[in-house]
């Protein structure tokens, strides 16, 4: 089934508003249906259907059939076929950044980003998927060879968040395709859109039925179907860590393989020696990259006391400078929050803070647009152990704390579950070091505030999640290893 949208979105290829299963678009969810809508108006913009466990299981089952045939191409000729799709996914860069600003809200500069970013993960694993490779060891006896053979794991389901819609699919299904996986993928509800026309592309780049599958339905129902079903071998999921924790335990049952990219609550640590313009820039990226909606989002910002005034005035006008808007209006900095249960914890945040003393030095209340747009916020004098620092906020609202040491700032930026991604703004070569390798966290940014690409090595410590995606490491999350021993026979040894 298509959908036309309205023409404010100003989207170049019709829509597609259904699930993807085995080459198929899926017309009937046997669950209902899922309203989409504009988070800048609220406006629902799309109704997807809700399909049922059995129509979730009937996908892994179309993986499951479409892995013998995938898994026995060569890596070349998987490399083709992704690559096909990276270039599907640039030449129609334009209309995926529009459906990305429609559903999720993000501004189109940083919607266009993010397809760049996600074309980037197609592009390099389609490279990777022609370097996997083995190793031949000595046996301990001059008579044999030990040969380690890299298998993919098989089928996997991948449980993606709404803030990143196109570069949360690329980063898990890119990867399971070069290794010679096939995939079923549940996209948020709030945004399907862009994972249907992801589904779409990679099926006119040559990915054949049932090797990419893209489900929706409510989690409650089909959750435990893509984590417990005898067939799925592994899991990857992005979103909080309570959601983590609970798929975590359904796949328990049946002993599959995790990736969890979880909840984040990143410390960002400026030193009196930084350069100043270099962290007042780092910071706001840091903080204001999609609304504030990002995991490695700078979540609680100390500043050294020699520079702490200086910096909030400087920040504040910095935020206050921000144009809140709609992701579609071009000049827009700050789209709206994706719902208003988003909006409620940014407020409860602020008023926690504000009670114990915080002060607000600009923004603080919700945007004169209403809705769901919020003012970007700047909060001073903010106190270790509020709120605010402790949980992800996931909006628009940068609370500084004040320091004094080195030791003191790193024991409270470690004083959290969370261990995703830190930033450190300093000029001082030893104490860049030292910091980084103090810091309990997966990622860290020296004198920058944007860390994501498709060369480094995505994921976090603690309780943010488990393995890495990205990087020459992200496709071993989807390969298995396996050892040939071989003997020569009746011992005769071989030559060195
Ligand atoms: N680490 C990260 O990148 C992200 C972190 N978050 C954090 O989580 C908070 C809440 O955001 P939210 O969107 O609710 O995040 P969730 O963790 O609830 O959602 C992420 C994905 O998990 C799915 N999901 C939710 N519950 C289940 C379940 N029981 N079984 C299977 N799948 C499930 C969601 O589906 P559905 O959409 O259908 O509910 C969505 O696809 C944010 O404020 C933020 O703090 C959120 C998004 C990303
Ligand atoms: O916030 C998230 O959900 C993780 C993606 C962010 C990124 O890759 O930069």
């Amino acid at each position: 089934m298509h959908q036309t949208l309205d023409d404010h979105a100003g989207l170049s290829r019709q829509i597609r508003t259904t699930p993807y299963v085995n080459g198929l678009w899926v017309d009937v969810g046997e669950s209902g249906t899922i309203d989409v809508d504009d988070p800048a108006t609220g406006e629902i913009v799309a109704t997807v259907p809700a399909m049922s466990r059995a129509q979730v299981r009937d996908a892994i089952e179309a993986a499951h059939r479409a892995l013998p045939a995938w898994r026995s191409r060569s890596g070349k000729d998987r490399c083709t076929v992704l690559r096909a799709w990276a270039e599907l996914v640039a030449a129609n860069a334009e209309h995926l950044a529009r459906l990305i600003a429609l559903e999720e809200g993000k501004p189109l500069a940083e919607a266009r980003g993010e397809v760049a970013y996600a074309g980037s993960f197609i592009e390099w694993f389609a490279e990777e998927a022609k370097r996997v490779s083995g190793e031949v060891l000595m046996t301990p006896q001059a008579s044999g060879r030990i040969v380690v053979l890299k298998e993919p794991v098989g089928v996997c389901t991948a449980i993606t968040p709404w803030n990143f819609p196109a570069a949360m699919i690329t980063r898990k299904a890119a990867p399971a395709l070069a290794a010679g996986c096939t995939m079923v993928v549940k996209p948020a509800e709030q945004t399907p859109l862009t994972a249907f026309a992801l589904a779409e592309l990679a099926a006119e780049a040559g990915v054949p039925p049932g090797v990419l599958n893209v489900v929706t339905g409510h989690p409650e129902e089909i959750g435990p179907e893509l984590t417990t079903h005898e067939l799925v071998r592994k899991i990857s999921f992005t979103g909080s860590t309570q959601v983590g924790r609970l798929l975590l335990a359904q796949a328990a049952g049946t002993v599959k393989r995790a990736s969890m990219e979880l909840g984040g609550n990143a410390p960002i640590l400026v030193f009196d020696d930084a350069d100043i313009d270099t962290a007042l820039s780092g910071v706001m990226a840091a903080k204001f990259r999609n609304s504030g909606e990002s995991c490695i989002g700078g979540n609680r910002v100390y500043v050294q006391a020699g520079i702490y005034d200086a910096f909030a005035a400087a920040l504040a006008e910095r935020a206050a400078s921000l144009i809140v808007g709609p992701g579609l209006e071009t000049d827009s900095h700050i789209g709206p929050l994706i719902d208003q249960a988003a909006i409620a914890k940014v407020e409860a945040h602020i008023a926690d803070a504000t009670a114990g003393g915080a002060s607000v030095l600009s923004g603080g209340t919700v945007d004169p647009r209403g809705g769901r747009f919020f003012t970007p916020t700047v909060l001073g004098n903010v106190l270790p152990g509020m709120l605010v620092t402790r949980e992800e906020t996931f909006g628009p609202v940068l609370p500084l704390i004040r320091f004094e040491s080195e030791a003191e700032v790193v024991a409270w930026a470690n004083d959290s579950e969370y261990g995703l991604a830190a930033y450190v703004f300093t000029r001082d070569a030893e104490r860049t070091w030292r910091v980084a390798g103090a810091l309990e966290a997966g990622m860290v940014g020296i004198n920058t505030g944007l860390i994501s690409n498709e060369i480094a090595p995505f994921g976090g410590i603690k309780q943010s999640g488990l393995g890495r995606e990205g990087s020459v490491h992200g496709i071993d999350e989807y390969l298995e290893l396996k050892y040939v021993a071989w003997e020569n026979a009746r011992g005769v040894p071989l030559p060195e």
